[in-house]
């Protein structure tokens, strides 16, 4: 079959880097005239560049729909852009040991010192605390860094080419990049990588997850004898259903469809804050007698580790392989009541005898529902765990200032995905009124 390609324009800009995007990427700025002399100025995104540097870019224009094509189904795409050359480089830049950085979708700073992807991290959430929460000085603590910022992935989804190779792909498009390693993944991924790109893989992705307390691996889909002798000749366990995980000294089982956090040594100074953040300063006699509910809490971490501290512990999660977890997680705690459902479906129906939540919902963060509950029954803490700090200045905006049921005690950005954009936060809130 013969594909005609579209010839895309390129156009090449030698300009002045903007400020970082919050999607990690340096912004310029453009003007081009078209054939009817209109100057028209565009706001453009450049990968792997850094606020103030001068570099010459490549512009590629987006592609035009086909004819014959539907508009209605067509979704303008970005042009693509990328430095073609550094003229005056950043103080801040370093050489991004990654051979596919700025093509590959995963990471967006490796080509960033790490001290400044911290600080950068902390400005982004300040703004979206003063630009969306309404906060205008907000209780703001420095970034808590990763000790070791490579190889901290336990879980990774590659993609597949048509030749069967793994791989991740390039930034806005479905194209495969082979991989041999990656450098934010977790050594023991790498290594087992290194076996399965050795094999024709008949579907389109394949998931790997390993222990970092133990060698025992899961990979979706199932590999065959032949995979499987070799992954064990370098020490790799492969798990048939669940795998398990140690975080704050609990064992936890898994399953390949259950949350779980990506990078254990930041999840466990996760855990420590969000235990620090409910139970701190408070009496012992006091908190034996708390009851906390951990909302959205996938296999159980959270739960688990307040189990041991308080009266009782209520957690709520939708996703059924995750009940299954938790509910092993925590097969010998009697205090602890595991729901399986929405949480908003959920939360308006409890009682209002609830000392302390753990919210750590999904990037799109807490549905209306979740937070008029939480408006109508305060409660004495909430520790919000977020992935996104931009719902989270939206709903602490709701929680705080719209409704002044609660006091912003203070955001902790944690650095869970060291080289990428993403930014977690532990937020902790107290009831106005006492
Ligand atoms: C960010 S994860 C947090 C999991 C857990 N707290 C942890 O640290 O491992 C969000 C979890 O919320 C669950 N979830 C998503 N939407 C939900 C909803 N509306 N109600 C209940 N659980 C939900 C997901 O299945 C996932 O396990």
């Amino acid at each position: 079959m013969t594909q005609i390609q579209e010839e895309r324009t390129i156009t090449y800009h030698t300009v002045e880097l903007g400020p970082l995007s919050s999607a990690g990427h340096a912004t310029a700025t453009i003007s081009e005239q078209n054939e009817a002399g209109e100057v028209h100025t565009h706001l453009l995104q450049v990968p792997a560049g850094l606020p103030g540097e001068r570099v010459t870019i490549a512009v590629e224009a987006p592609p035009t729909p086909r004819p014959g094509r539907k508009r209605r189904h067509w979704k303008q795409r970005p042009p693509r852009v990328w430095i073609t050359e550094l003229h005056e480089t950043s103080p801040l830049r370093i050489q991004a040991p990654c051979p596919v950085f700025g093509t590959c979708g995963g990471c967006q700073l490796q080509h960033m010192n790490y001290p400044a992807q911290l600080a950068w991290k902390r400005d982004v959430v300040r703004q979206l605390l003063q630009e969306v929460g309404h906060f205008a000085d907000p209780p703001l603590l420095d970034t808590v860094a990763c000790d070791n910022p490579w190889h901290y992935r336990n879980h990774m989804r590659f993609s597949v080419n048509r030749e069967g190779q793994p791989g991740l792909t390039a930034r806005g498009s479905h194209w495969v990049l082979p991989l041999a390693e990656c450098p934010i993944a977790h050594e023991k991924i790498n290594r087992a990588l290194s076996v399965v790109n050795q094999h024709i893989n008949p579907r389109p992705q394949v998931l790997i997850r390993c222990a970092t307390a133990n060698n025992q691996m899961l990979i979706q889909p199932a590999q065959n004898e032949e995979v499987t002798r070799q992954l064990a000749e370098k020490s790799i366990v492969v798990q048939e259903e669940t795998m398990e995980e140690v975080l704050g000294g609990q064992t936890f089982r898994i399953r390949p469809s259950s949350f779980f956090q990506t990078n254990t040594a930041q999840a466990e100074k996760m855990a420590q804050m969000v235990l620090d953040g409910l139970l701190a300063d408070q009496p012992a006699e006091k908190v034996s007698q708390m009851t906390v509910v951990d909302a959205y809490c996938g296999v159980g971490t959270f739960a688990a580790l307040l189990a041991p501290h308080v009266g009782k512990v209520i957690a709520i999660e939708e996703s059924a392989s995750a009940i299954k977890d938790a509910q092993w997680n925590m097969r010998d705690v009697e205090h602890v009541e595991i729901i399986k459902g929405k949480v908003e479906d959920m939360l308006p129906g409890l009682s209002s005898q609830i000392d302390g939540f753990v919210i750590d919902p999904p990037r799109a963060g807490c549905q209306s529902i979740v937070l008029d509950a939480l408006i109508q029954n305060p409660v004495a803490r909430i520790i919000y765990v977020s992935c996104d700090p931009s719902t989270l200045a939206r709903d602490l905006n709701i929680l705080c200032n719209v409704s002044q049921a609660y006091r912003l005690r203070s955001v902790q950005p944690l650095d869970m995905f060291p080289q990428t954009a993403h930014i977690e936060n532990v937020a902790v809130l107290e009831r106005t009124t006492l």
